[in-house]
This record gives C-alpha cells, sequence and structure tokens, in this order.
C-alpha cells in the first residue's frame, strides 16, 4: 500500500497549541473539499511504500510528525500501517469532514479546522479519547465568523496586506481575552510567508 505525498518536511510547528515544536511536515496529497481561497499545494508529487514512508520518518530526528494535506484521512489505511512502525508523536492536521475515532485515535494530538458547521458539530458529539482543539481563522467580520462558536483556538486571517492584517490580529487577540478563547499566531506565515517556507524544505 502507498501513501500519496506531495511534500515531506523539516520546519517548526507554525500555529496552534505546539506552536514553536521543531517537526517533521507530511503533506499528503489530495483533498475532499475544494475550498475557494485554498493555497496548499495538494498535487500527487510522490507515492511512498509504507516501508519507504517509514524509513522517511525513522531517518529524521524530529520527534513530533505533523500529518497534513491536503486531507490526511483519505488515505488512513496506509498511514495507520506507518504510524503502528514508528514510535513518534503523531500529530494529525484535519479538516473534520472524517470523523472516524479508530482512525482519529492513532494520533497524539488533533488540530481539527472545520470548513462547514455540520463538521464542527461532529466534532462536537465524537466522544474522542485524544488531545484535540478546534482550530478556525477568521477575521471576525465574514471569514469563520460561522464556527467561532466551536473554536478552541483562534488564529487571524492573513491576507499579504500588512496594514489590514496588523488590524485583524489586534481584533481577533482583543476578542479572544474577552471570551476566553486561545489566540494562536501564525508564526510560519509571519516568518516565510507561504511561498519561502517552502524553500527550506528537504525531501
Ligand atoms: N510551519 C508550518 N506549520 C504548519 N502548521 C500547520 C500547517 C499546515 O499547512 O497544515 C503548517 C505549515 O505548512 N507550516
Ligand atoms: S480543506 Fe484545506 S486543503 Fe482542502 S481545499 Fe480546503 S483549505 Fe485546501
Ligand atoms: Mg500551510
Amino acid at each position: 500500500m502507498k501513501v500519496r505525498v506531495n511534500n515531506i518536511f523539516e520546519s517548526i510547528q507554525g500555529e496552534g497549541r505546539y506552536i514553536g515544536t521543531p517537526s517533521l511536515f507530511i503533506r499528503t496529497s489530495g483533498c475532499n473539499l475544494t475550498c475557494s481561497w485554498c493555497d496548499t499545494n495538494i498535487k500527487i508529487k510522490k507515492e511512498l511504500t509504507v516501508e519507504e514512508l517509514t524509513q522517511v520518518i525513522k531517518d529524521s530526528t524530529k520527534n513530533t510528525v505533523v500529518w497534513t494535506g491536503g486531507e490526511p484521512t483519505l488515505q488512513n489505511k496506509p498511514i495507520s500501517e506507518v504510524i503502528d512502525k514508528i514510535d513518534r508523536n503523531n500529530h494529525l492536521e484535519t479538516n473534520a469532514t472524517n470523523i472516524e475515532n479508530s482512525f482519529l485515535e492513532k494520533f497524539d494530538y488533533i488540530a481539527f479546522s472545520p470548513k462547514e458547521k455540520v463538521d464542527a458539530e461532529k466534532i462536537h458529539g465524537s466522544k474522542l479519547d485524544t488531545e484535540y482543539d478546534v482550530k478556525v481563522v477568521t477575521d471576525l467580520n465574514e471569514v469563520g465568523t460561522n464556527l467561532i462558536e466551536y473554536a478552541s483556538i483562534l488564529m487571524p486571517l492573513t491576507t499579504g496586506n500588512q496594514e489590514r492584517d496588523m488590524k485583524c490580529k489586534k481584533r481577533v487577540w482583543k476578542y479572544c481575552i474577552e471570551k476566553d478563547i486561545q489566540y494562536s499566531p501564525r508564526a510560519h506565515i509571519d516568518v516565510w510567508r507561504d511561498r519561502e517556507e517552502k524553500e527550506l524544505k528537504k525531501h
């Protein structure tokens, strides 16, 4: 069995509860959603066998493996096989469309980023025996506002317009104080923007 991968790279977790943690990122290919603002390259660049991917992870000194996408849960069988063969902290980034506890409980931590209310509601209703967060990107005006009630972490929307982005960060920051919600920067975007981070990639 093979895992379709867009790319594999070592970086610093740029957002969320484990922000700052040196990690090996595995960006799987393919997604079941087509968000209009999606800027993630999810094309298939390579297909690795379970054994090959296991070896790539064992060759990395990083203790945390972040499975992201695309949508990793579309490949839950081969990914489960890899996880069973490695001894790392496995973190998952998922859009929450595919809540299947037997797969999700393979992970040490899950960051759900639902795009639709129905998916956010399913997370709420699931009796998941794994540490998780619901991360929502918002500008508090239009983007993400219908998901805020489900969020345990809020992140400010980045547009590339510095003045506008700074206003948004301050707005979300103040809102998080008022509502007692955890605020997360998006450090990889602040430091590298998305494009430059790709240049750091190794595999
Ligand atoms: N540094 C860094 N941290 C991240 N955390 C989540 C990411 C993602 O694209 O899922 C990501 C990413 O692409 N880069
Ligand atoms: S869920 Fe994420 S990867 Fe999939 S289309 Fe939306 S933004 Fe892109
Ligand atoms: Mg990204």
